[in-house]
């Protein structure tokens, strides 16, 4: 981007905007977007997000896109307790008046709590029901090119050329921080302590009452989880953590949202909802097994997870509630009778890929709405499950396992399920795993599957390049840290 010609385009483009404020009587969104090249998203998120109060970032590699957004020029933010339909009404409205100039949309980013009547913790106040924010700069990358997009509201008292101003500051500030900046260094951040939400017995006494509970008949599914809280002796870094994340977890969703001190990140197998015109694509993920320490142990894991009766019935219930939730959305749906295996470094689940071609007029939000939570994270019947997790999980789950994602002022999205996640601030770093419990689900063995979940993030967090390659130590040996606490 040519800053001369950009500053007279955008100082046109924004009086342009002020002018159809005044007619309007009201103040109006003006959008800007141009090519944009020689910028890496990690660095883009974590040293340019540093000025700002708000960022998020994303990365996906099929198709391969990474979204930076920074700053605010809007949000929206659900009621709790209500849907999402007002925050889609509200962004119709948003687009209706608004003046868009260039190649791309803009994009609304953001995210939402697990349990929107539950009440919002403490540690999650940043967060709360949830917010999806039209970034004041949003950097898009696609295989084939980046671009910018420039984001403000404008209105008839706006003084478009101190906005032009400080716009092109920000968009100074930015070329000199969004290349690949270092790596950041690998000193070794130590742990202080681990503190679990519950000790283990307790956790595990929880699920053996929810086995009962699913075997009076109360609910067919429940996933419970657990939170376990590290703290470090110097502050956690985020670029270094989505580093590690990256080149770990290349199937997965990458995604960090800061919100002021606090960032919530993680990287997530899970699509919750992808719409690309009325093309639908949605995933079942559910039943897990550690992945092998060699190819014959990992064949044997893969081959006895796809034969056992307790995970095909546990994956068979995401997949029907998929059905039935989209059942009113949808012309066609094609759901493969059989799941597939997905490997990830540390664990494989049972997965099923289904697509679909929504009714006209059915708007991604809807689609959120309706599957959100799916019985992968939430449970079987939906309310009887979410009551449970309320009542008896004993935790705030804040945004784990909620949706977290991107709309387009076209209606193309993607929403995915924030698992393998932690929130993270200074040197405080919780992380949050669960399982489904289903009849017959062990204590032992689901504990144990929460610890693998947690795998993702420890590694990430705490790497240590000179165990197994892969930097990864487990968390049993992190428990062996703890100072008179959990356990
Ligand atoms: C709840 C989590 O994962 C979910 C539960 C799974 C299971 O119970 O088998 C598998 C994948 C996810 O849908 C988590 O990672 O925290």
């Amino acid at each position: 981007m040519n800053p001369p010609i950009l500053t007279q385009k955008l100082l046109d483009h924004l009086q342009q905007a002020r002018q159809h404020a005044e007619v309007k009587g009201r103040e109006i969104l003006a959008c800007y977007s141009s090519p944009w090249d020689d910028w890496e998203p990690i660095s883009a998120f974590s040293t340019a997000g540093q000025g700002y109060a708000h960022a998020f970032f994303w990365a996906f590699n099929d198709p391969q896109l990474a979204l930076v957004g920074l700053g605010q020029a809007a949000e929206l933010v659900p009621q709790p307790g209500q849907g999402l339909v007002s925050l889609q009404q509200a962004w119709r409205e948003m687009l209706g008046d608004a003046l868009i100039v260039g190649p791309e949309k803009p994009h609304l980013l953001g995210g939402l709590a697990f349990d929107r009547q539950a009440a919002v913790s403490p540690l999650w106040s940043s967060f709360a029901y949830g917010a999806l924010v039209l970034p004041e700069i949003l950097l898009i990358g696609r295989r084939q090119g980046s671009a910018l997009l420039l984001s403000t509201r404008v209105s008839a008292r706006t003084d478009c050329n101190a906005l032009c101003e400080r716009l092109l500051a920000a968009v100074r500030e930015l070329a000199s921080t969004t290349r690949q900046g270092p790596a950041p260094t690998s000193e070794r951040n130590n742990l202080l302590s681990r503190c679990d939400s519950l000790p283990a017995d307790c956790w595990k006494a929880k699920v053996a009452d929810a086995v009962d509970a699913i075997g009076q008949g109360r609910m067919e599914k429940v996933v419970l989880a657990r939170q376990v809280d590290f703290e470090a002796e110097q502050d956690f870094s985020l670029e270094a953590t989505l580093r590690y994340l990256r080149q770990a977890n290349d199937s997965t969703y990458l995604f960090a949202i800061r919100r002021g001190e606090h960032c919530f990140l993680g990287a997530t197998p899970e699509r919750l909802v992808r719409l690309e015109g009325r093309e639908l694509y949605t995933t079942a993920l559910a039943g897990s097994t550690p992945r092998g320490h060699g190819p014959d142990e990992d064949l044997y894991n893969g081959n006895r997870l796809l034969d056992s009766a307790k995970d095909r019935h546990e994956h068979a219930l995401v997949v029907n509630a998929l059905k039935s939730s989209l059942e009113a959305h949808v012309e066609t749906l094609q759901v493969p009778a059989m799941p597939s295996l997905h490997k990830l470094p540390h664990i494989q689940h049972l997965q099923t890929l289904v697509r679909g071609r929504v009714r006209p007029d059915v708007d991604l939000l809807t689609l959120v709405d309706a599957l959100h939570p799916t019985p992968a994270v939430g449970g079987v019947d939906k309310e009887h499950a979410i009551a449970y997790i309320r009542d008896q999980e004993g935790l705030n789950r804040g945004w784990y396992a909620a949706p977290v994602g991107w709309l387009n002022s076209d209606g193309n999205g993607e929403f995915a399920v924030a698992l393998r996640s932690a929130l993270i601030h200074g040197r405080q770093a919780h992380l949050f795993a669960g399982c489904g419990i289903v009849e017959g689900s062990d204590p032992e063995h689901e504990y144990q599957e929460t610890c693998v979940k947690l795998r993702t993030m420890i590694s990430a967090l705490m790497p240590e390049p000179t165990v197994d390659g892969c930097g990864e130590r487990s968390v049993e040996q992190h428990t062996e840290v703890v100072a008179g606490c959990g356990t």
